[in-house]
């Protein structure tokens, strides 16, 4: 994230307002619904770093055993957990009046706190295997070395040195090595529209500008649904996850399936953004139930929508609005998330099959995303261009995970 300090600053302020600052969750709590909530990706690297994170709040170390051990009231937060992570649209109001009525109930407050975290850890984990993340921890990990909740790396050569106990021991910081994705650059699988394309058709898009019918803009929506549905993961299935992972997770075969394939037994139909928006309606109903929260979420959103320096690889001076919309709606759209103004015809003519997986796995099925798959896609594009469009890919899934949250929360207030 480093590439990106403006969206950094956004990105570690948030973070530590929802694990560090005023909000109505216990510390430990927070660090063990983001390790529940890293766990529904499988994602190690966030696990151990929230596991070490739990212990310097004083959490109970037997909680870290799984999830039998820990009080039913956090265990309770299973459903709202895998439901948001994998298929937010099943989301109700039975499942948010199961924790705040009865034994071991949660406040609204809580809920929304709790949701937040989960929100944030899900998306973080499609960041972390889209940029390779966790493979290369993984491998660092068995090589003999230790990561830290700082992001340095150690080893672990003298990890009893006399410290105080809230400190973790670093000895010595190793580099973590940066990929360049010029250097090796992977044997081409499927030929890449080139960036001089990209920029050709962006340009014809903008001259044509016409205005379309919204029947015509509903249809073109539904047919990117209906294709995405197409669309394979990238990488493949993945193992069964390790006993240190699995036992944090409750149903894992519990999975995203595509929005157009959903079972019409719940009877759900297309998000509309107009209906319920960030802008209009969540911002505000956050901030009201957790601590003004929405005024760091909603900078942080706006910052990865319009990040843009201008380049397209070697290119500068490139107006890439069109491409960097494309993408943050494709991936809403994925979720059955529908911006009526805006024209998904567009995504076809910029997001190639290629890039589309990439995008889909990154952001349905993080944990299948290998530092392969993420070095075959963009290829004439910079490392820290991938890193941008990861960034949008946290964001945007983040911003859809919310969406369908505080709607139903505002359901459950309201009738
Ligand atoms: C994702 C990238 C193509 C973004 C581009 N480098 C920009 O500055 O807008």
């Amino acid at each position: 994230m480093g590439y990106h300090k403006t969206y950094l600053d956004h990105f570690l302020k948030t973070q530590n307002f929802i694990l560090r600052g005023d909000g109505p969750l216990p510390y430990d709590h927070r660090h063990y619904i983001a390790i529940m909530a890293a766990g529904r990706h499988q994602c190690s690297y966030l696990i151990t770093l929230q596991k070490q994170e739990f212990l310097l709040q004083r959490g109970d170390p037997e909680w870290l055993k799984g999830l039998h051990h820990i009080p039913a009231k956090l265990r309770n937060l299973n459903d709202i957990n895998k439901i948001l992570a994998h298929r937010p649209w099943l989301l109700n109001k039975s499942h948010i009046e199961k924790l705040t009525k009865g034994k071991d109930s949660w406040s609204l407050a809580e809920v929304v706190h709790a949701i937040v975290i989960l929100a944030h850890f899900h998306s973080l984990s499609s960041f972390v295997f889209s940029c390779g993340l966790n493979q290369e921890l993984d491998q660092l990990a068995s090589a003999g070395y230790q990561f830290v909740s700082d992001s340095t790396v150690t080893t672990k050569t003298n990890s009893n040195s006399k410290t105080k106990p809230k400190d973790i021991p670093i000895v010595e910081t190793v580099e973590v090595p940066v990929w360049k994705s010029a250097s090796t650059p992977p044997s081409p699988t499927e030929p890449e529209v080139g960036i001089n394309t990209l920029m050709q058709r962006m340009k014809t898009l903008s001259e044509q500008q016409q205005e379309c019918k919204p029947e015509e803009l509903a249809k073109r929506f539904e047919n990117i649904e209906t294709q995405s549905a197409e669309i394979g993961a990238v990488g493949s299935e993945p193992q069964c996850a390790p006993a240190d992972i699995s036992c944090y997770v409750e149903d894992a075969s519990f999975m995203y399936i595509d929005f157009a394939k959903r079972n019409d037994l719940h009877d759900i139909t297309t998000f509309r953004v107009q209906d319920y928006s960030w802008d209009d309606h969540g911002y505000s109903l956050v901030n009201r139930l957790y601590n003004d929260v929405g005024n760091l979420l909603d900078d942080k959103f706006r910052t990865a929508y319009n990040l843009t320096y201008y380049t397209m690889g070697s290119r500068t001076d490139v107006d890439t609005t069109r491409f960097r919309r494309a993408i943050w709606y494709y991936i809403q759209c994925l979720f059955g998330i529908r911006h009526d103004d805006y024209d998904y015809g567009e995504i076809n003519a910029l997001l190639e099959r290629t890039l589309k997986a990439f995008i889909k796995s990154a952001t349905c099925y993080p944990d299948r995303v290998t530092k392969k798959d993420y070095d075959r896609v963009l290829r004439e594009f910079h490392y820290s261009e991938k890193v941008h469009v990861n960034l949008m890919v946290l964001e945007s899934r983040m911003q859809a995970e919310l969406l369908y949250a505080l709607r139903t929360v505002n359901r459950y207030m309201t009738n």
